[in-house]
């Protein structure tokens, strides 16, 4: 394990071939695991970083409550075969402060989660710029549980000329069909049975139907017969998050379930007759 970015640079030069790098903020799951899968498949090396970004939090409660089990997250990296481990402080990233000079979402951010979260994109996009610089790798893998920040990072890479292949992993559920997320371990037992409104209101959807507003009604129908959730957005988009139109499409929901914010999404197909 490596903690700054001099360290990380002496360790980078040893690194072999092509490198894959899995940026999470820790609390490591089986999601993160089939990030860290898909890279060891793709990649001769294996970089994962482990880094609660201060500066992608809207929420002071959020971000102080935010797990950090290190000791097991390193555990689970060791297990996945992980040739090297980047826990910088919040110090070295930021050394003098939060940054005055930041990447900017732009219009791809103005729906979804970013009028949910200001200024969430932006915290994202600069530490995701700062960890491609740090790192170099030539592949990055990103799941599509965080559907938009998966758009904007391939954008990012794109739009800035960082050479980063982005590559995007699929959703990994728990057997009930709730996605893994690490902030689940703050559902109780009552809030969780709640939060499974989500994937059976997106398979309602996907389920229901030709048109956009059929899908998007039998999704919004499983949400209003759940008590005690509270839906921010539940939107239909194409693949690359513009307006829907006919042909491959994705539903994307978010809601609140108690203290705790959930996000979740489906692949759909409008059949036409939006
Ligand atoms: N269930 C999942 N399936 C696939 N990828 C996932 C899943 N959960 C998280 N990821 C991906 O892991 C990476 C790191 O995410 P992060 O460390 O924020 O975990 P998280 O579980 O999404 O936590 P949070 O509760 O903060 O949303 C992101 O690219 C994210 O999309
Ligand atoms: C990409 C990321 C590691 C940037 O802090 C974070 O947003 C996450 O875990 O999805
Ligand atoms: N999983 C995306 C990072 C965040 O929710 O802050």
């Amino acid at each position: 394990m490596v903690h700054t970015p001099a360290e990380l640079a002496r360790a980078r030069e040893r690194l072999a071939g092509v490198v894959g790098l899995v940026p999470t903020m820790g609390a490591l799951h089986d999601g993160h695991a089939a990030l860290i899968r898909a890279a060891r498949a793709r990649c001769d090396t294996v970089v994962v970083s482990i880094f609660v970004n201060p500066m992608q939090f809207n929420q002071a409660a959020d971000l102080a409550r935010y797990p950090r089990p290190l000791e097991a997250d390193l555990a689970r990296c060791r297990e996945l075969g992980v040739d090297l481990v980047f826990n910088p402080s919040v110090d070295t990233m930021y050394p003098g402060g939060p940054v005055q000079v930041w990447v900017t979402a732009g219009e791809l951010a103005d729906q979804l989660e970013g009028p949910n979260r200001p200024g969430h994109f932006d915290g994202v996009l600069t530490v995701v710029t700062k960890l491609f610089t740090a790192v170099r790798p030539q592949r990055a893998f990103f799941g599509e549980k965080d559907y938009q920040q998966l758009v904007l990072v391939r954008q990012l890479s794109h739009d800035l000329g960082l050479d980063v292949e982005v590559v995007g992993v699929g959703i990994v559920r728990d057997p009930d069909g709730l996605a893994l997320s690490s902030r689940n371990v703050f559902l109780s037992e009552d809030e969780r049975r709640r939060a499974l409104a989500l994937p059976r209101a997106l398979q309602a959807g996907r389920d229901s139907g030709r048109s956009a507003s059929a899908i998007v009604a039998a999704a919004r129908a499983v949400l209003d017969a759940t008590d005690g959730i509270e839906v921010e957005y539940l939107e239909l988009r194409t693949p690359d998050l513009r307006l829907p139109e006919a042909g491959a499409a994705r539903l994307l929901v978010a809601a609140r379930v108690g203290q705790t914010r959930l996000i979740d999404n489906i692949a759909v197909e409008i059949g036409g007759g939006v």
